[in-house]
């Protein structure tokens, strides 16, 4: 999906944020080759090739919402099928390695919402160019194991409407700034979470 020669420009580039977890895409956050690949992530042109492939008529009729993560804390990852607001979602890895032997933060698409190792099938390491896309629906169960630390991740999210990517887009600024202040309560908490943990959204 992505040329090799650009990695240490996506890499300079990335977005240094305080907190862990996805925040909203603001270009001034970003640098040149991360703002140019985002534009090209959320074209009409490559939104319907990929609604072909997840079998969504016009998927460019739907408003793109852009996330960005840089790094997880073990709270992250917990079981979920994505809300109801989300048609479509893309999750874009730019990892330049991934552990071998790590299952920490490979992310699994799941047949069921508590079990962690009900894989559908083999989960995906985050790894620099590998794009993982699916539509959203009431059983789009995925998740992974904890991890903590870096990973950088671009989503593309296309929503049902623009009130949704509105409301999407408030919350998200918000939580920069709680996931900032309660950082460290945030990283306590996540420690005891469970493998199997399920959540709504
Ligand atoms: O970071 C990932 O691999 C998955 C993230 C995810 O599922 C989400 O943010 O809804
Ligand atoms: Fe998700």
């Amino acid at each position: 999906m992505l040329d090799p020669a650009s990695a240490s420009a996506l890499d300079d580039d990335f977005p240094r944020y305080a907190g862990a977890g996805y925040f909203p895409h603001a270009a001034n956050d970003c640098g040149q080759s991360v703002n140019a690949l985002v534009s090209e992530l959320t074209s009409p042109e490559f939104a319907n090739a990929l609604g072909e492939h997840l079998g969504i008529a016009r998927l460019s009729q739907y408003p793109p919402l852009v996330t960005i993560c840089r790094s997880l804390n073990l709270r992250h990852g917990s079981i979920h099928t994505d809300s109801v607001s989300k048609v479509a979602s893309l999750l874009l890895y730019l990892n330049p390695q991934w552990p071998a032997e790590s299952h920490a933060g490979c992310l699994r698409f799941l047949a069921q919402p508590h079990d962690i190792e009900a894989t559908l099938i083999p989960e995906i390491p985050p790894v620099y160019g590998t794009l993982a896309a699916f539509k959203r629906t009431d059983c789009s169960y995925h998740g992974h194991l904890p991890f903590e630390g870096e990973r950088h991740v671009i989503q593309v999210a296309w929503l049902v409407d623009a009130a949704a990517k509105a409301r999407k887009t408030r919350r998200g600024r918000l939580s920069r700034f709680v996931k900032w202040v309660t950082g460290r309560m945030d990283r306590a908490y996540g420690k005891h979470r469970d493998k199997n943990a399920a959540h709504l959204d």
